[in-house]
């Protein structure tokens, strides 16, 4: 079953556009001319039940004007969107009952009170009877390890036990869809881990569907096995990070561990070398070449070790972004009306 459907969604935002100097003023007061942000540009895929998908782009990319729009806070300019089975910007009763959105830089707990009266005003506002609430807050306030601070206020809670009431808050109701736009932002190592732990959890237990932001590869790499790649409002990937892998980065890197160093010429002639430190060499090898070249390496050359590895999924992605930007670069955005 599908949780999250998007057909050809746009999202264009209007700003005036104002010409400098004392005239461009006066006629921006009287004749103002807008031009269209192309925030989101035609995006189409779909999630289903029980998914855990990364949504992932450069700043500025158009994923926070996508989770706006699958969870009902605006409207697209045009396509269609339907969440959980429902038109997320009907904003139904029954819609927001399944659905939660969590904006790291956003918070809901009153910064006054303690959480514990935060989450009270969502129990009554989401119907949850009291044996509800208790049940679920002692679940959740085990999984996040927030014994203890619920009863503080707020303001008094560091960055990452925030973080955590946040999520505690957003989930009370258990949505069966839950958008996380950065929800690990600022956060140490130990908390973005217990914050990962948390969704895993959730996730599991619940059968949610969760589409997340992050700027942090590791929360994709611990939590999601497909990631959808979005910059300048296009999705330019979708699948699993493997396969991304396979398509963007076609090398391998090869190491090996000589008994006796070599010369540089004799190694070369096993293919593009990386580096040589001594008696630590290392290949870069296309991966159709890969069982050949390590057999011949096997066969020709005493060594002590030899091991394959992927580039690092960061260094994958940051350079599709890098390259993304360059080519956004060179073709006019904006259009002016
Ligand atoms: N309310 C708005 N009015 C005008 N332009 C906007 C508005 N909100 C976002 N934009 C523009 O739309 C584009 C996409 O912004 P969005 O916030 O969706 O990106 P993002 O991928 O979430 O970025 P980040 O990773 O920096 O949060 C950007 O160019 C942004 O400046």
């Amino acid at each position: 079953m599908l949780a999250v459907e998007v057909e050809h969604l746009s999202k264009n935002y209007p700003v005036a556009v104002k010409d400098p100097g004392l005239a461009g003023v006066l006629k921006h007061f009287f004749r103002r001319t807008y031009r269209d942000v192309k925030a989101v540009r035609d995006i189409s895929f779909t999630i289903a039940s029980g998914e855990i998908v990364g949504f992932l782009g450069p700043n500025g990319a158009g994923k926070t004007t996508a989770l706006k729009m699958l969870s009902g806070l605006i409207y697209p300019t045009s396509g269609r969107v339907h969440v959980a089975g429902f038109v997320p910007y009907r904003r139904e009763r029954k819609f927001l009952r399944k659905m939660s959105l969590v904006m790291g830089q956003k918070q809901q707990l009153l910064w006054d009170l303690p959480a514990i009266d935060s989450l009270r005003i969502n129990a009554a506002v989401y119907e949850l009877t009291d044996a509800e609430f208790r049940q679920r807050v002692g679940e959740f306030t085990e999984l996040l390890n927030l014994e203890g601070k619920l009863s503080q206020p707020v303001r008094k809670l560091s960055l990452g036990e925030r973080m955590k009431a946040e999520l505690l808050a957003a989930l009370l109701h258990h949505p069966q869809v839950l958008f996380l736009d950065e929800p690990t932002l600022g956060l140490d190592v130990n908390a973005q881990e217990a914050v990962r732990g948390f969704l895993r959890a959730y996730n599991q237990r619940y059968r949610a569907t969760i589409l997340l932001t992050s700027h942090y590869m590791a929360d994709v790499t611990a939590l999601c096995p497909r990631a959808i790649l979005i910059a300048k409002g296009n999705i330019f990937f979708d699948g699993s990070l493997d396969g991304l892998q396979a398509q963007f980065a076609p090398y391998r890197e090869v190491k090996v561990e000589l008994v006796q160093p070599l010369p540089e010429e004799k190694l070369s002639a096993f293919g593009e070398l990386q580096s040589v430190d001594g008696r630590e060499v290392r290949f870069c090898v296309l991966r159709e070449d890969l069982t050949a070249m390590t057999a011949r390496l096997l066969g020709q050359l005493d060594l002590l070790d030899l091991t394959v590895t992927d580039p690092p999924i960061e260094a994958t992605i940051g350079r599709l972004f890098r390259q993304s930007n360059q080519s956004s670069a060179e073709s006019a955005a904006d259009t002016v009306r």
